[in-house]
């Protein structure tokens, strides 16, 4: 072979090797980084948040008012066929750079409105306290029937024998007037029906009404003090603690003993010292807004005792003349909580004395309500009792108990739901109701 093409073939294989080394060397020139400062400063940093910059505070409307009308908007949420104000496919991203934009331009501002004092809420009628158990006479139905037909029909009848006798005892204790004031009411009605030699019913039901009344009778004064006084020449309003088991009708009672005082021209501070039932507090509020009094309540689960401590301090600082303390219902078998109701009566006194502890009783847990009250009155000194719900049982006869065993006066009663319903106790008019047909 001659050695011709091997010449070529070297050639060609030159030229190649060549062509390629300098194609190689003109990309990695193009590729290489430059470090040149003076390029890197002609990067301007783009600020944040895309370019806005706030030039005034926050637009602020008054709370509360409706705003000014919005001007409508271009294209409308009612238009879309999406109802949740979101971009449809279609609009436009952004408005266009070619749109109408508003100018700056004076606009008439409102006169300012002249400011008006808020009507004042009509105080709700409060019927008057005078009279009220002669009202709600018709509310003690059930303790009625009781006294007034089972007794008066055997009284009424003449000359009573032994099973007659054991039959009035016997309506006497299921009425819960309780073994002790049964026997002394039975002896006493025995001797003046012998005594005045009573043969008709009007005679009997008249023996019965005295016995009765004269068993509810006590020197205990009945009012309730919750009028101001005065301590070195300065005006101290009544401070009344409300205490009692669950449900009793502390609540209620201290709302409506409020009306009561209300509407007699007192002014009345209401502390909401159940500081376990947010309800509670709650209840006590609506009372205080229906009858125009001021409430102070602490948050849910403070210490009651600084709740009453701080009422009876804004009812001194304001110059009112009561203030009324609702309290936790409690149970009187728990130490914890007794003790707790202790405090708040001992930590009340360190700024003003108590006038009056009023233990609220339900009539119609009987016999267990008179052991509430054993206890109550070891742990506060009850000075009142308040016998709640006597429309709702045929057992009124507590009240004989009550009063009896404790040597504290019933001085209030409970005689409904209603605002209206609590009445002052009068044993006259009370047996008086009792045995009205
Ligand atoms: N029928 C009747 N119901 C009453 C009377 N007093 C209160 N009540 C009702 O008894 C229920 C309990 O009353 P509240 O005042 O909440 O009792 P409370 O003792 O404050 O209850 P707690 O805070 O849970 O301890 C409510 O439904 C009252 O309307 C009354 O004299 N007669």
């Amino acid at each position: 072979m001659s050695s011709t093409p091997w010449f070529w073939i070297v050639v060609v294989a030159v030229v190649v090797l060549v062509a390629v080394l300098v194609a190689g060397l003109l990309i990695a020139r193009r590729r290489r980084i430059s470090l040149d400062e003076s390029k890197a400063a002609d990067v301007v940093e783009k600020p944040k948040g895309g370019g806005y910059t706030a030039t005034g505070g926050i637009a602020l409307a008054p709370g509360g008012e409706k705003t000014e009308e919005a001007e409508e908007a271009e294209h409308p949420v009612e238009d879309r066929p999406e109802t949740d104000g979101q971009p449809a496919v279609g609009d436009d991203a952004s408005v266009p750079r070619d749109s109408a934009q508003r100018t700056v331009r004076d606009v008439e501002l409102p006169e300012p409105a002249e400011e008006t004092a808020p009507e004042p809420v009509p105080a709700e009628e409060i019927a008057p306290a005078s009279g009220r158990l002669e009202r709600l006479r018709g509310r003690l139905g059930k303790s009625r029937s009781v006294f007034g037909q089972s007794l008066l029909g055997l009284l009424g009848a003449g000359d009573l024998d032994e099973d007659s006798w054991q039959d009035v005892e016997d309506t006497l204790l299921m009425a819960d007037l309780g073994a002790a004031t049964t026997t002394e009411i039975v002896e006493r009605l025995r001797e003046e029906l012998k005594r005045r030699a009573v043969r008709t019913s009007e005679d009997a039901r008249a023996v019965l009404q005295e016995v009765l009344t004269s068993a509810l009778s006590t020197d205990a004064v009945r009012a309730v003090r919750a009028l101001p006084h005065t301590v070195d020449g300065v005006k101290q309003p009544a401070v009344v603690l409300v205490a009692g088991v669950n449900g009793t009708g502390k609540t209620t009672t201290t709302g409506k003993l409020a009306r009561v005082l209300v509407a007699q021209g007192s002014t009345v501070v209401l502390g909401a010292a159940d500081t376990f039932r947010a309800a509670a507090a709650d209840q006590l509020q609506t009372w205080a807004e229906r009858v125009g009094a001021e409430v102070v309540r602490g948050k849910e689960g403070a210490d009651p005792a600084a709740v009453a401590f701080d009422a009876v301090k804004r009812g001194t600082e304001a110059g009112v003349d009561a203030v009324l303390v609702d309290t936790a219902g409690r149970l009187h078998t728990k130490t914890g909580l007794m003790d707790e109701l202790g405090k708040v009566k001992r930590v009340v006194e360190k700024q003003a004395k108590v006038d009056e502890v009023l233990l609220v009783l339900d009539a119609t847990t009987g016999q267990n309500g008179l052991m509430q009250a054993r206890v109550f009155s070891e742990v506060i000194d009850v000075t009142g009792i308040v016998l709640t719900k006597l429309d709702g049982t045929a057992k009124g006869g507590i009240v004989f108990q009550v009063q009896r065993e404790l040597g504290v006066p019933v001085k209030l009663v409970g005689l409904g739901e209603g605002p209206d319903d609590l009445a002052p106790f009068e044993p006259g008019a009370f047996v008086e109701a009792l045995l009205s047909s």
